[in-house]
C-alpha cells in the first residue's frame, strides 16, 4: 500500500542545539534504514520549509503508524497521511 506522508518539523526553539542535533542524527539513521528496506520509497525536501514529502510502501495502516510513531522527531512533527492508489490513466 502506498502513502504520501507530509512531515512538518517544529523543533522547540528552547531545545538545546546538541539535543536537537542528536535527535536529527538518529532520525537520519532511522529513515535511511527504512529507505534501504524499500518501505520509505522517496523523500523530498519542500523548498523553503522545514518539511518533507515522502512516499511509503508498506503492508497496512498499522505498519505505517508504527513506522511513523517510531520516528525520533515524531513528537516534534505535524504529519499528514494520504493513501494513494494507481490512477486509471497511468501507463
Ligand atoms: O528533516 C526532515 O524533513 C525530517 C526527517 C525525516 C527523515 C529525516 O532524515 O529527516
Amino acid at each position: 500500500m502506498l502513502y504520501m506522508v507530509e512531515m512538518n518539523v517544529n523543533i522547540p526553539h528552547d531545545m538545546p542545539e546538541e539535543v536537537a542535533n542528536e535527535i536529527k542524527a538518529t532520525e537520519k539513521a532511522y529513515s535511511q534504514e527504512l529507505q534501504r528496506s524499500g518501505k520509505w520509497a522517496y523523500i523530498w525536501r519542500v523548498v523553503g520549509e522545514y518539511k518533507n514529502v515522502s512516499i511509503f510502501d508498506v503492508e497496512s495502516n498499522e505498519e505505517l503508524h508504527t513506522l511513523l510513531s517510531g520516528l525520533p522527531l515524531f513528537p516534534y512533527m505535524d504529519i499528514k497521511v494520504t493513501a494513494l492508489c494507481r490512477h486509471p490513466s497511468a501507463i
